[in-house]
């Protein structure tokens, strides 16, 4: 009888349990015990791996293996084809190292979508309306505190630059339709006008110079970090409201505590942070800045949605030698 491929778990399966367990008709499902990267490093010399053919990877198991960078990615064994990421965001991955050795990375796309646009929103709402200097006194018994806070501002009527305008951006595109906002994006790519639902293309530039809120919905990568620093705040409009949900070190955080200091930028909304779990003290102090520690997918329906799509990644990688949702880099190199 042909011996079954391996799958290896890194991290850990907290709701798709019978889909998990179900793809062991498939494969015999195995997982690293590593206390952390050195360990598994040692783990893969060692050809304690070999033979797996699927790697299952979620977000936290950066804990045990660090990046999948080029240091790591050449000692995996052989017989690994694939990578399937639960996240949307595949920044812990080095797809190009990944590519020399082709090894195919998915990730989950689009179940992530109205989640994080909902934290989107809050983050949008609470920086516009000013809403947490208030939160934050009356918590104190201070009411809404002395000097009061500044009045807030209404969306209805601002313009919203997105910067990204993929799955994630699209969403929030609707969602702020709702508020009468006027929305703009600039896009590596401009969009047809059916997917761009009427938000106007511009610059980049155009976009800092014109619109009161800024949304971040663009992945990380090596021209996206620090996309937004000292030059950038300078050409934006004073008293602009910042949000990101996408990844901390797309903004260069000096340099929006700077900006933030300055009243340049009026008050803003993270999600993100750019060395997480770590937060910069100059945001950490400020009131006008809203600290959500990374909850855009925290919602029950979400993880198990995201759990799903990766194990139908694995599942169809094992079966039938395709990811449903290769990353975005590697399907040029498909053809
Ligand atoms: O941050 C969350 C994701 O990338 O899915």
């Amino acid at each position: 009888m042909a011996t079954k491929p391996k799958v290896l778990l890194l991290g850990k399966i907290e709701h798709a349990h019978e889909s998990w367990k179900s793809l062991s008709n498939l494969a015999d499902l195995v997982s690293s015990q590593a206390q952390g990267r050195a360990e598994f490093l040692e783990e893969c010399k060692a050809g304690r791996w070999d033979g797996v053919k699927a790697i299952y990877r979620t977000f936290d198991s950066m804990e045990i293996t660090g990046r999948f960078d080029s240091e790591l990615v050449p000692l995996l064994p052989g017989s690994v084809e694939f990578v399937c990421h639960n996240g949307a965001g595949y920044d812990q991955v080095d797809v190009n190292a990944c590519s020399d050795r082709k090894i195919k990375v998915s990730h989950t796309p689009g179940t992530v979508n109205d989640c994080t646009a909902d934290v989107n929103m809050f983050l949008i709402l609470g920086a516009l309306r000013g809403f947490n200097p208030g939160m934050l006194s009356i918590r104190e018994g201070n009411w809404r505190g002395h000097p009061l806070p500044p009045l807030g501002h209404d969306p209805e009527g601002k313009t919203l630059g997105i910067v990204g305008m993929g799955g994630i951006g699209r969403n929030l595109k609707k969602k702020c339709d709702a508020f009468s906002m006027k929305i703009i994006y600039h896009n590596r790519k401009r969009l047809s006008e059916e997917l761009a639902g009427g938000a106007a293309y511009v610059s980049f530039e155009e976009l800092l110079r014109t619109s009161d809120v800024i949304s971040l919905n663009l992945p990380l990568n090596k021209d996206t970090r620090h996309k937004i620093s000292t030059r950038e705040f300078e050409m934006m409009k004073k008293g602009v409201v910042i949000v990101n949900t996408a990844r901390g070190a797309i903004i260069d955080e000096a340099a929006l505590v700077k900006a933030l200091d300055s009243d340049q930028v009026a008050s803003v909304g993270l999600d993100v942070y750019e060395d997480e779990p770590k937060i910069h003290p100059g945001l950490m102090s400020n009131p006008r800045v809203i600290l959500v520690p990374h909850m855009g997918t925290w919602t029950a329906e979400t993880q198990c949605a995201m759990e799903e799509c990766n194990i139908s990644n694995v599942r169809s990688a094992v079966q039938d030698g395709v990811l449903l949702n290769l990353v975005p880099e590697q399907v040029d190199l498909e053809k």
